[in-house]
């Protein structure tokens, strides 16, 4: 078995994965540095959600291997797979899923609930989430009363509030207006940057692509290119790429 680089916080070698037959992953490898934003594009059905799911330890890859800090998720039973989950990662989908029970600061809380931190301790690390996504008004109300784009900044807060080392966005602004999403991406890679949070970006945007260090393009379950950007130039995100396959 060959030892992960030291330098990736994830690495994961020759993944494959079939859903019911259908070509999920055809053997991608890939790794993701500690603290980088790594953007995973392709077009529709290229595998870029079935890769997250095998990087963060919702699927085990019918073949291969994904290891976290050289921790391997694939050997992993589903308990100590759910704990690292829980303590390690955080997931951003292109819907928010709220629980439509609990209030705002409830939600954006909730994984540090879950660890058993205290109700005041985790109310507030939640509410200073709120804060920086303009949304510590709403910190009361309940998914229902919320507008989309409200809710996605809700499920941005609460991946942020956990302090994860890893953030898998999933098409995170799939379901937004296009000032919603750059304001929504801007917070977000900002926010990681500034506590050395390391994202993997699912996204068919380039323009959100743009946003992130390094890309690494799928077509039908394969990886086809590596784009490296130029360095951020400013604080809120980047404005060019170039091509280095
Ligand atoms: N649960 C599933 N059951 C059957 N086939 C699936 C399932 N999930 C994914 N697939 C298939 O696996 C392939 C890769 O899908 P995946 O969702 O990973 O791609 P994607 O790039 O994230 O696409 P999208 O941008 O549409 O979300 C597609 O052909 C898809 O139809």
């Amino acid at each position: 078995m060959v030892a992960p680089p030291d330098n990736d916080v994830i690495w994961a070698r020759s993944l494959h994965h079939s859903h019911n037959g259908s070509p999920g992953l055809g053997g991608v490898s890939v790794g993701v540095r500690d603290g980088e934003i790594l953007a995973v594009t392709g077009p529709r059905g290229s595998g870029k959600t079935t890769l997250l799911h095998c990087l963060s330890g919702q699927l085990v890859p019918q073949q291969g291997e994904v290891w976290y800090n050289s921790v391997p998720l694939h050997t992993m039973g589903p308990r100590l797979r759910e704990q690292l989950r829980r303590d390690r990662f955080a997931w951003i989908a292109p819907e928010p899923q709220l629980v439509p029970e609990l209030t705002t600061w409830e939600n954006a809380a909730l994984p540090l609930l879950l660890r058993g931190t205290s109700h005041r301790a985790a109310k507030k690390a939640a509410l200073e989430w709120l804060e920086r996504l303009d949304i510590a008004a709403l910190a009361k109300k309940r998914p229902h009363a919320l507008l989309q784009a409200q809710r996605q900044r809700v499920s941005v807060a609460r991946a942020l509030t956990a302090s994860p080392s890893v953030i898998f966005a999933d098409e995170p602004t799939a379901a937004l207006h296009r000032a919603d999403r750059t304001q929504l991406l801007r917070t977000l890679t900002t926010a990681a940057r500034s506590h050395d949070i390391t994202v993997v970006l699912a996204t068919h945007d380039v323009e959100v692509a743009a946003l992130a260090d390094r890309a690494v393009a799928l077509l039908d379950g394969r990886r086809v290119s590596t784009v490296t950007l130029p360095a951020v130039s400013d604080t809120e995100g980047r404005s060019a790429c170039s091509l280095s396959v």
